[in-house]
């Protein structure tokens, strides 16, 4: 083995993916760290006396982030106080596994958890959903419910933002979707490292892996010895994700910098003046961020009850239809289904008029 490119005199035991340098662990750990604080101060993602809550799944992402943000708070005397925030969404030999290693990272980093799950916030867990809507759209139920989800815990535990795992390869992915899917309004916002201004369009989450190689991260956890959970969801996974992450796995087997051009490219590109983003409101039944009158939990959550699963699956304009023809039924027949949010009470009031 050569010796450290970082001149401490050690051995290397590692080429760095990100850069190809070769390193000994301890200089390894250092550059890991260091690059993330960078991150954090060039793009002032917390201001002293922040809460800060650590979105964790359990997975390699969010525990090596937990683990670095208490080095790095520690270290560079940030402030932040940091808890930890789960989403227990009830998916069987899954979640409840992953969860257990969320609750050995409380006790090991010393930090409170609080965990929500979908059946308390939404009166099903994903088990149920699936029976409901088979294994074909309910990764779209589980997206929407978590985001909102993490949203309400965060409301709950009166945290200033949310830290996410999400890495480098997470956004060249997502980068590469909104292109290949001609999406240019996501494309516009899929590099932000913060989103959300704590007004209008719901709390600030930040992004403090962004710059972070996903290979590197698994090297961290590995020679750090952080106990993390790595099974895949027992549910089909996001088929379109699928592809661009294999897309991305091949071109990064020819050079592994096209993960970080994928970024810059992403971050530069100017999306025309016309390509607006919809105006961000709160949603009519629950309050919570939106970009329509009701927002998509919502909207999931009522097709749910009344046992129309496909409701809020594809085209805005057929819910429309949908919760028209159902307003009138409902109207007339007084059958609605009694749910802790049901949008029955709005729609017969008239209050509600979806874009
Ligand atoms: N059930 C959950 N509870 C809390 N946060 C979550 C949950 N699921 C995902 N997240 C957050 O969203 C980020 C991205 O989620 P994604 O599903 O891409 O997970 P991932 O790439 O497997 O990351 P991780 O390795 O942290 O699980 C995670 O790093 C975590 O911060």
């Amino acid at each position: 083995m050569p010796k450290c490119s970082a001149k401490c005199g050690n051995k290397a035991i590692l080429k760095r993916p990100k850069t190809g340098d070769a390193l000994c662990k301890e200089c390894f750990f250092d550059a890991f760290e260091t690059e993330i604080h960078y991150t954090i101060t060039k793009c002032t993602l917390f201001k002293p006396n922040m809460t800060v809550a650590i979105a964790a799944s359990g997975g390699k992402d969010s525990t090596v982030l937990a683990y670095v943000l208490k080095l790095l708070n520690k270290k560079y005397n940030y402030g932040l106080k940091l808890v930890l925030l789960s989403i227990d969404e009830g998916i069987t030999g899954y979640r409840d596994d992953s969860l257990n290693t969320v609750k050995q990272n409380r006790d090991d980093y010393e930090m409170p958890l609080k965990i929500l799950s979908y059946k308390d916030l939404y009166g099903w867990t994903m088990d149920e959903i699936v029976e409901k809507v088979g294994r074909k759209n309910n990764c779209t139920f589980c997206g929407v419910f978590r985001r909102q989800a993490l949203d309400r815990g965060a409301a709950l535990l009166k945290v200033d933002c949310i830290a996410t795992g999400h890495n480098a390869d997470d956004i060249a992915e997502t980068v590469l979707m909104n292109v290949l899917r001609g999406d240019l309004a996501r494309l516009k916002r899929c590099t932000a490292i913060i989103t959300g201004n704590g007004s209008g369009d719901g709390i600030p989450r930040v992004k403090p892996l962004k710059y972070t190689f996903e290979k590197e991260i698994v090297m961290y956890a590995y020679f750090r010895k952080l106990l993390y959970f790595s099974t895949e969801c027992v549910f089909a996974p996001n088929a379109y994700r699928g592809h661009a992450r294999m897309l991305l796995k091949d071109l990064e087997k020819i050079d592994p910098t096209i993960i970080m051009n994928i970024i810059y490219s992403g971050e530069s590109i100017r999306v025309s003046e016309n390509t607006s983003l919809p105006s961000l409101t709160n949603c009519t039944n629950c309050g919570y961020v939106s970009s329509q009158q009701l927002c998509k939990a919502c909207v999931l959550l009522e097709g749910l009850n009344r046992g129309l699963p496909r409701l809020g699956i594809g085209k805005s304009s057929r819910v429309k239809q949908i919760l028209t023809e159902e307003k009138y039924n409902n109207l007339n027949s007084n059958s609605c289904v009694e749910a802790k949010n049901c949008l029955c009470k709005n729609l017969k009031d008239n209050s509600v008029n979806l874009k």
